[in-house]
């Protein structure tokens, strides 16, 4: 389906699109493929996307155009998508962008999943293997700090994973979308 009648459409309940968002490591990409089977639409992950148009890891793509370049990359790449009815993993810095957020609620309900940071902490390894958009000497807790509020801003819902394995996080990420949908008068 193109964007133009996507922009045009009068999206059903149904068709709506989950986004997830939040800090690198917190479990989009893993949690969401969960999360897609369990509901039984599409998944969609925005990295892997970039990673396949670029033929390179984001750590790569990021050290050679730099990370002012690497955030319109990624909002490009936000900002083409025309899907439906899917479920879409986001890279974590997706919300330094407005016009990305923009996009991505026109068309979805944003989740943010949520992990302290000492656990998200000790699930990461190097941030530098991972690519991570981030200043020189930026620590993970200076990053959640500053993207702390942006998340909240941009979310719909937050999910708070602690404690809960792969499994309970899908379970709680699908309960979360219903409540909100039902809320909100959606099916
Ligand atoms: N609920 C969880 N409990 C334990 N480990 C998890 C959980 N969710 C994700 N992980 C692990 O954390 C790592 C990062 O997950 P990933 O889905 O790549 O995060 P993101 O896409 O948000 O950066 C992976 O190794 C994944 O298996
Ligand atoms: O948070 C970040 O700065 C980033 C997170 C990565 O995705 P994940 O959140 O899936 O790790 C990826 O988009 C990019 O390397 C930048
Ligand atoms: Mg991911």
């Amino acid at each position: 389906m193109d964007r133009k009648r996507i922009a045009g459409a009068r999206l059903s309940q149904t068709d709506r699109n989950l986004v997830l968002i939040g800090m690198p490591g917190v479990g989009k990409s893993t949690l969401g493929v969960l999360v897609a089977k369990a509901l039984s639409t599409p998944f969609l992950d925005t990295d892997l996307q970039i990673q396949a148009e670029h033929g390179k890891r984001l750590h790569e793509i990021i050290a050679r155009v730099g990370l002012a370049r690497f955030k319109q990359v990624e909002e490009e790449a936000v900002c083409s998508l025309a899907v439906t009815g899917t479920v879409i993993a986001t890279g974590g810095s997706v919300i330094y962008s407005d016009r990305a957020m923009a996009h991505l609620k026109a068309h979805g309900g944003v989740l943010w999943l949520d992990l302290s940071c000492p656990l998200l902490e000790k699930r990461l390894g190097d941030l530098d293997e991972r690519g991570v958009v981030r200043a020189p000497g930026q620590t993970l807790q200076d990053l959640y700090d500053e993207r702390r509020p942006l998340y909240e801003r941009h979310a719909d819902v937050r999910v708070l994973l602690d404690g809960l394995d792969h499994k309970a996080g899908a379970a709680a990420i699908v309960r979360a979308w219903q409540a909100w949908k039902d809320e909100r008068g959606r099916d």
